[in-house]
């Protein structure tokens, strides 16, 4: 399975970079990884609403660039569906049994995603009620699947 992670801005931390790949490593036995980063635009602190979405709808569209035909889109939001470990991992490997062979996984920028790429996602995934820094949500996602795959090959994995 080709799995991508598209995202809106870099990593700018060392300590995120280091995270990132030694998990796009160990991923590396399990699937295609990829991942896109696209340009965020710079947000003052003073935008006003009408500015923040056109702010999103700018990143939304360079996203959807990326965004190909056929691919299964899930996209990460605070409101989306939580997920035990053991639940998400089946999830992948039904997708994978299902004939979908290409999952893309979407991380917003620092105001979040455009309402097009919401209402255009197969689904909306959730890690919590609380909001993560982008850069973290994308360990905590890599980290996430590659424990779906630790799952899925029945190997251990920490509890
Ligand atoms: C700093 S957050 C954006 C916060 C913005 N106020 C919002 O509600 O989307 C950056 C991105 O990280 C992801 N994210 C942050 N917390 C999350 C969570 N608890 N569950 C799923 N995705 C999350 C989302 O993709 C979000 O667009």
């Amino acid at each position: 399975m080709k799995i991508t992670i598209l995202t809106v801005g870099k990593i700018k931390e060392k300590y995120f970079t280091d995270a990132i790949k030694e998990y796009t490593k160990r991923l590396s036995r399990y699937c295609k990884l990829e991942i896109i980063e696209v340009a965020d635009e710079k947000t003052p602190d003073n935008a006003s609403e009408h500015e923040e979405d056109l702010i999103r709808q700018k990143e939304g569209e360079r996203l959807q660039k990326y965004i190909k035909e056929g691919a299964y889109v899930i996209s990460l939001a605070i409101e989306g569906k939580q997920y035990p470990s053991e639940d998400f991992s089946r999830k992948i490997h039904n997708l994978g049994l299902h004939g979908e062979s290409h999952l893309v996984f979407v991380i917003g920028g620092s105001i979040g995603l455009d309402k097009k790429i919401l209402q255009n996602s197969n689904e909306l995934l959730s890690f919590s009620k609380m909001t993560f820094p982008h850069q973290l949500m994308r360990v905590v996602l890599l980290e996430q699947i590659y424990r779906a795959y630790r799952i899925m090959n029945g190997e251990p994995y920490h509890k």
